[in-house]
């Protein structure tokens, strides 16, 4: 089976292969990625908004690749009361049918925030924060505020699982 990616990160990829073998879909899987669109903002900043990216991604991907299904990650942020939180969401396309996962939540710090507010996208914010190269591709900003116990790879192949999940159920019904 052939499973299309909407994106060249180099942590969201890992995660998706790592759900998909894990999940044992089918004996031979093989993947494909491509960098599309979101069609939202570049830094979403609503759950609603993060959703439709991955949504779009899932879909842009599964029409680039003729493959059996598409899958697409966003990160974005939202508000919960005054505080506003990191989120994460990933979508599996079919043919006809579209299924969606929420990942992991954690408050960001209010300097991050006000970054945020000003316009600055998280992944150049979060370099600038941990000193280091391309954390949105590594750590990610869920690695760098759990003092590394979850990275964003880990986080989004759980995310991920949850979406496999739901297809392979499907499936049987
Ligand atoms: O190449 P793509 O697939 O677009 O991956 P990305 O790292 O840009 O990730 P998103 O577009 O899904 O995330 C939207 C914005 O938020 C940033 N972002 C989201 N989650 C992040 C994280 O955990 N660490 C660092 N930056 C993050 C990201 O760099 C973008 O500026
Ligand atoms: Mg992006």
């Amino acid at each position: 089976m052939l499973v299309a990616i909407g994106t060249k990160n180099k942590a969201k990829i890992q995660a998706v292969k790592v759900a998909c073998n894990r999940a044992e879909l089918q004996e031979t899987i093989d993947f494909v990625t491509y960098d599309v669109a979101s069609l939202v903002s570049a830094q979403p900043f609503s759950d609603e908004e993060t959703c439709l990216g991955a949504i779009n991604r899932a879909q842009a991907a599964l029409k680039k690749g003729n493959a059996t299904i598409g899958i697409g990650l966003e990160g974005g942020v939202k508000w919960q009361g005054k505080q506003l939180y990191l989120c994460n969401w990933a979508a599996l396309a079919t043919k006809d049918q579209v299924f969606t996962a929420a990942g992991a939540q954690i408050p960001l710090p209010l300097d991050i925030t006000q970054q945020l507010l000003m316009g600055v996208e998280l992944g150049p914010i979060m370099d600038a924060y941990a000193q280091q190269e391309d954390v949105r591709q590594h750590a990610g900003a869920i690695g760098i505020f759990t003092d590394g116990l979850i990275d964003r790879s880990e986080m989004f192949e759980h995310t991920v699982l949850m979406l496999l999940g739901q297809y392979r159920y499907n499936l049987k019904q």
